[in-house]
């Protein structure tokens, strides 16, 4: 062929344009198939409760006991039967001793006396009603309190809370802190939950050198594979680092290897569009096992989607944003279906933009997002290798697959970090 044969395609600077005869997958069609063909990829064990915390439960919890377990006094004050106390001033002789917390009286009130309660005790035998002692006057052997008392009064009834034998939380909780007092409370003394799971970070590319080691002027420190592995471990995950892999199809290929040995899902970044270094996504095609590699999301398009040796592999773009974008909206939702927990994703919020933008219809885009009081602002630049950006937000901001106009003022979705536990 000769050189003026060559026809040149015409001049594309957009490297986000949208190739024609491509499928690029929506955003909402692929967390659907995630959703769909992905599973629980944990066992299961049995955990003692006052290490619950955090682990997913892989069976729901019964209550092994009531809350409160009996009636009980829910102020300081006297105990007493309510009906016999109705209109008027009453003057009640008060019976020997007391209940507290963890102290039960043993006896029975007699009809028309008081006994001193205090808060938490079990209403003992001829209770129902307690009388705040703001109430009352204390004279010698006697209480004074105008009348009529609810009958029940300041008292708790067993098994308000829960009983004994209720399903006090649901298969697929995680545990958070103010469960462990549920879990504590009911008399549990250890829960099923799902193994914790394993991810497995890498990251491919020649430039790649680790952080703080001395670089040479066309290297760059791997900053994906502190990020991801931080991610995992935030999210109560256990990690295995794989390392700064080479752009070498063998090196790479026995580095999954021992990914997939290793942990239950994989996590990679870089090589994965199709350069001729991109040797993620050529391997995972090679195994036959790739499902998806081109998403209509900005940033982020290349995304390798793969088993390898039958674990789940999330091949991310190299550029840092990307790979952070591509890890929420897919990985992290994948994630919590392997680890026991069914799909979770933020709802976010709408709050009013404080930018503006003129946006494309065909992909949906993240944007580094900051919320302040008066609505969402934005990164000044949408570059994906811009990670400055990355620690300058607090979230994103998500924009649909339509074209959009965004001035001040338009609705826009945000989700925070913390949104996705992060
Ligand atoms: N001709 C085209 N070139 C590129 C296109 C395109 O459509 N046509 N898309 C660009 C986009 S968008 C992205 S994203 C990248 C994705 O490619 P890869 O996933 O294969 O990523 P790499 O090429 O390996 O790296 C991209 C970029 O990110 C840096 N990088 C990689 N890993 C790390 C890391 N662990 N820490 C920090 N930075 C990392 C890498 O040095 C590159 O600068 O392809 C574009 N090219
Ligand atoms: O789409 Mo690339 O993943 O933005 O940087």
């Amino acid at each position: 062929m000769t050189k003026d044969k060559l026809t040149p395609p015409p001049l594309k600077n957009d490297c986000f344009a949208l190739p024609p005869g491509v499928h690029w997958t929506p955003v909402d069609e692929a967390q659907a198939l995630l959703r769909d063909r992905l599973g629980v990829a944990v066992g299961q064990e049995t955990v003692l409760v006052a290490d619950a915390m955090g682990r997913v439960l892989a069976a729901p919890v019964l209550a092994q006991r009531s809350n409160p377990p009996t009636p009980n006094s829910a102020v300081d004050g006297y105990a007493l039967n309510g009906a016999a106390f109705g209109e008027g001033v009453h003057y009640v002789p008060l019976q020997q001793g007391r209940s507290a917390a963890g102290s039960a009286f043993q006896g029975k009130v007699p009809q028309g006396h008081a006994l001193r309660i205090l808060t938490g005790a079990s209403m003992p035998a001829g209770t129902d009603t307690v009388v705040l002692q703001e109430d009352v006057t204390l004279g010698d052997g006697e209480i004074a309190f105008q009348g009529p008392l609810k009958p029940g009064a300041n008292a708790r009834k067993a098994g308000e809370d829960f009983n004994a034998g209720d399903e006090i939380l649901p298969a697929g909780h995680r545990v958070r802190a103010q469960d462990m007092a549920l879990l504590a409370a009911s008399g549990a003394r250890d829960i099923e939950a799902y193994r914790t799971l394993r991810v497995a970070v890498l990251s491919t590319g020649d430039e790649l050198i680790e952080a703080g080691d001395s670089a040479a002027p066309d290297q760059i420190y791997d900053a994906n594979r502190p990020m991801l592995l931080s991610m995992a471990r935030r999210l109560g995950y256990e990690v295995v680092d794989i390392g700064r892999i080479a752009d070498d199809r063998d090196t790479l290929r026995a580095a999954l290897n021992n990914a997939a040995a290793s942990a239950d899902v994989i996590l990679s970044s870089g090589g994965a569009s199709a350069g001729d270094e991109d040797h993620m996504s050529a391997l995972l095609q090679d195994a036959g096992v790739m499902a998806l590699w081109r998403m209509a999301i900005k940033p982020g398009r290349p995304l390798a989607l793969g088993l390898w040796e039958g674990t789940p592999v999330f091949g991310l773009p190299g550029n840092p944003v990307a790979a952070c974008v591509c890890a929420l909206i897919f990985a992290l939702p994948a994630m919590s279906i392997l680890a026991g927990e069914g799909w979770q994703v933020p709802k976010g919020v709408m709050l009013p933009a404080l930018f503006t933008k003129r946006k494309k219809a065909g992909r949906r885009e993240y944007l580094r997002a900051r919320r302040v009081d008066e609505g969402v602002e934005v990164f000044a630049s949408e570059g994906s290798g811009r990670i400055s950006g990355l620690s300058w937000a607090d979230g994103l901001v998500e924009l649909p697959d339509e074209a959009m106009e965004i001035t001040p003022g338009t609705p826009v979705r945000y989700f925070s970090y913390r949104d996705f536990g992060l």
